[in-house]
């Protein structure tokens, strides 16, 4: 799995932060390394949110602290209301003080929101609209999901073994535009009398180009192809989309472009996923996909993923919900959010030691048998939150016993 993840180095791609890399701090950074007696230091905003959500999070934490810990590196840490739990305490679902200090930090590392207790809020007073600002608010465009079927996990697929293994897709969604933020949106009442909801699928050329070029970008470094996913033989937007795409193939000859309709790929996705290499889709098509593939893996409880734009702070989060109906009963599978994290120091801050200690971490978690509820096969060991944390963190401060040996 680390080499699967590893083998998507945003870092090097023109967006993404590359202090670690030589190239100049940014003077958040720079004062962050006056501020500090630590080599590195940062500043990372965590926000729960709501379900499973503050479960998952205060795992990864953990661990997160651990493996930077023994790279030299120093986090500072502030938690911040979200979701569901900031419209309790504060009647809106982004508070302003959550969006400035996530603004303002190296790094957000989000749980999930949600839940049942909102469900019924007007538009602007649900979770989710505050999940859809903080992304606005970040400018975080670009959402990476890596879904790789790890070898341990191959019996956790929904997919026969044969064409479940193997399998490593990165699916390379558009984070901030798209049918979620288009306008007009609401309800109203048509000719007939009868009400109406409605919503817009918009995008601009400028809109398609940098995300595609970002999706040839992550294919460069993988595998070199792209499959680039719409509807265009129905919608205008992807029409368009379909046409920049295009264009822009002749900029990354070496790259092997093709096109697929979105209810094509949805089957072709179970069919025969190897076929896939990156994929790159608007918002709503990249987050049903998205959800698809992680069947394919074995869980939604073990996909993380990056959302970064052109500067300022990544958004890193696993890309599962706060799944209500198993929240507060320790079973959720906090793999997820901790690879998250893994992605956060990579492509966030450029730490790729620590990244690889959370990776490699999970990987010989897993090869101990241990299992959250959602990937158990028999002969395994079925462990719930907390637990699959505790032992991740044992495999973690191993790794610093065995470094101290050799
Ligand atoms: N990024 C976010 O914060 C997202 C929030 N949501 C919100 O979450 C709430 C629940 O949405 P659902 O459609 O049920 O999607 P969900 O992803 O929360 O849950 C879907 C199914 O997957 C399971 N699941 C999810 N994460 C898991 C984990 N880590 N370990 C084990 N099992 C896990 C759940 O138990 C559930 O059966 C809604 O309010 C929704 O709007 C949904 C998707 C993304
Ligand atoms: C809850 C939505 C706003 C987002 C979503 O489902 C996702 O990003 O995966
Ligand atoms: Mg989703």
């Amino acid at each position: 799995m680390a080499a699967a993840l590893q083998a998507t180095p945003l870092k090097t791609l023109a967006f993404s932060r590359r202090r670690a890399a030589g190239a100049p701090l940014r003077p958040r950074q720079m004062a962050s390394f006056r501020c500090s007696a630590a080599a590195r230091s940062y500043n990372i905003t965590l926000l729960p949110g709501d379900g499973i959500g503050p479960e998952v999070v205060a795992v990864a934490k953990d661990v997160l602290s651990l493996a930077v810990a023994l790279e030299g590196v120093e986090l500072r840490f502030q938690e911040k209301l979200m979701g569901g739990s900031a419209l309790d305490a504060t009647g809106v679902p982004l508070p302003d003080e959550t969006l400035a200090a996530a603004r303002d930090s190296d790094a957000v590392l989000l749980g999930a929101i949600g839940g049942y207790k909102w469900d019924n809020n007007e538009k602007h007073l649900k979770p989710e609209t505050g999940l859809l600002q903080l992304r606005a608010g970040l400018r975080v465009f670009a959402n990476l999901r890596p879904a790789a079927v790890l070898p341990q996990l191959v019996d956790a697929s929904t997919l026969k073994k044969e064409v479940a293994e193997g399998v490593d897709i990165m699916v390379v969604r558009e984070l901030t535009g798209g049918i979620y933020f288009g306008k007009p949106r609401g309800f109203g009442t048509n000719d007939n009398g009868d009400e109406t909801g409605f919503n817009t699928e918009v995008y601009s050329a400028s809109e398609i180009d940098r995300i595609a070029r970002v999706a040839f970008e992550v294919a460069r470094k993988r595998r070199g192809k792209l499959c680039s996913v719409d509807k265009a033989n129905v919608l205008e937007a992807s029409m368009l989309w379909r046409r920049r795409v295009t264009a822009l193939a002749s900029e990354f000859p070496d790259i092997e472009l093709s096109h697929m309709y979105v209810d094509n790929a949805a089957m072709q996705l179970v069919r025969n996923p190897k076929q896939f290499d990156t994929i790159v889709t608007n918002n709503i098509f990249g987050d049903i996909l998205s959800d698809e593939a992680s069947m394919i893996t074995g869980s939604i409880g073990m996909l993380p993923s990056a959302s970064v734009g052109e500067s300022g702070p990544g958004l890193f989060e696993p890309i599962h919900g706060s799944a209500p109906d198993i929240a507060g009963q320790d079973k959720a599978n906090p793999l997820a959010t901790i690879l998250s994290a893994a992605m956060l120091l990579r492509y966030g801050l450029g730490e790729e030691n620590a990244a690889k200690r959370i990776e490699s971490a999970v990987t010989e978690t897993l090869n101990q048998g241990f299992r959250t509820g959602d990937i158990y096969s028999p002969g395994t060991t079925l462990v719930g939150c907390k637990r699959m944390g505790e032992e991740v963190l044992k495999t973690v401060e191993s790794q610093k016993a065995m470094a101290a040996i050799n």
